[in-house]
């Protein structure tokens, strides 16, 4: 009865696993966004409208060493998200969910500030429940589909990441912070919570009473307070301090090398089971992991690895 039930169960997760791989895959065609029309979402509808408040835009530079960078570029506004720049970023990810050759992801701002959330006029005007929810929703699916790709993405926070700009920094893998940098969820002081997906993902990073003392308290969190409660996963070298250490991109790019280095497939098969790990269900989950093994025993890495009898000191 017991095992009945469980291979039940293996085989319920062995479809949605399936699923989840399907999801996975790299390649050309668009993906299936997270919501459809019986949540009363229209993607494309939503664009149009998103697209009646100019302003700004986010660049991705993909680079030959397979690291791309992403710039939200909106200076005059420290960076707030126009509704442009909404449909800019879901444009970008796109293009990265495509990139058969990218290892890893740079997030950061135009003008050494991060992001400074919604644009506010925007906010102003299309203050009504509908088509905040449009917008949210459109942005949940943007900020998922960006923490899914297979790349490992680092957010590099200079200046202030505030309100959308704090759910930014949690849709990547990891954040560094240069030092004055701060990092916080100001949603509370503007009568707000999180919309773009950014409570879900703080809880799964910090844990649920940092999260609820965070986003509670809408406390500023600068690098040291970052480290305390894992929000941050290192801190950048002062301009001056270590010339030699370069720019703040540059420290991220060389900080990034670690998990980045190696053959595109074995870097992107390691997101993929961590990702799953952090999405599945247990047995979903292992299920996934053995679809992604089976892409990488055997495969040319494998083997290469194998012949070369590399010992491990
Ligand atoms: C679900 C998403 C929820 C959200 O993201 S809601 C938005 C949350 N963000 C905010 O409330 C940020 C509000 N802005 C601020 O607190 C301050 O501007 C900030 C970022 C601390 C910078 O302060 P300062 O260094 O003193 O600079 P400043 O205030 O003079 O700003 C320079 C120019 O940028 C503008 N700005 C900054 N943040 C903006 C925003 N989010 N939307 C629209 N415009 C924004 C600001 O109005 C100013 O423009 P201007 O020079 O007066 O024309």
């Amino acid at each position: 009865m017991v095992l009945c039930a469980l291979n039940r169960q293996l085989l319920r997760s062995s479809s949605s696993c399936c699923v989840f791989m399907a999801r996975l895959q790299t390649s050309s065609r668009r993906r299936r966004c997270l919501y459809s029309s019986t949540h009363g979402f229209n993607q494309e509808e939503t664009r149009q409208k998103l697209r009646a408040f100019p302003g700004g835009s986010v660049d991705l530079l993909k680079q030959d060493s397979g690291v791309a960078v992403l710039t939200i570029n909106n200076p005059a506004r420290m960076n707030a998200f126009s509704g442009s720049m909404m449909v800019d970023l879901e444009e970008k990810v796109s293009q990265l969910e495509s990139w058969t050759e990218g290892k890893g992801l740079v997030v950061r701002g135009a003008a050494e500030t991060f992001c400074s959330g919604s644009d506010l006029n925007a906010v102003r005007a299309i203050s009504s429940p509908q088509d905040g929810m449009k917008m949210c929703m459109f942005m949940q699916d943007a900020l998922t589909r960006l923490l899914r790709l297979p790349l490992v993405s680092v957010a590099l926070v200079e200046g202030r990441a505030l309100g959308g700009g704090a759910e930014l920094t949690t849709a990547c893998d990891f954040r560094l912070m240069a030092p004055g940098s701060v990092i916080q969820f100001v949603h509370k002081h503007i009568g707000l919570v999180p919309g773009w997906g950014g409570a879900a993902r703080l809880v799964r990073i910090v844990g649920s009473q940092n999260a609820l003392k965070l986003l509670g308290g809408a406390v500023k969190v600068d690098p040291e307070r970052g480290l305390y409660v894992g929000l941050a996963d290192g801190v950048l070298e002062a301009d001056g301090d270590a010339p030699s250490a370069g720019t703040p991109l540059q420290q991220a790019e060389d900080w990034l090398r670690r998990y980045t280095e190696g053959p595109v497939p074995v870097i992107q098969a390691v997101k993929k089971v961590v990702l799953a790990g952090r999405e599945l269900p247990l047995l979903e989950a292992l299920q996934t992991e053995k679809e992604v093994f089976g892409t990488v025993w055997g495969a040319p890495a494998n083997l290469r690895a194998l012949a070369s009898k590399s010992k491990h000191k």
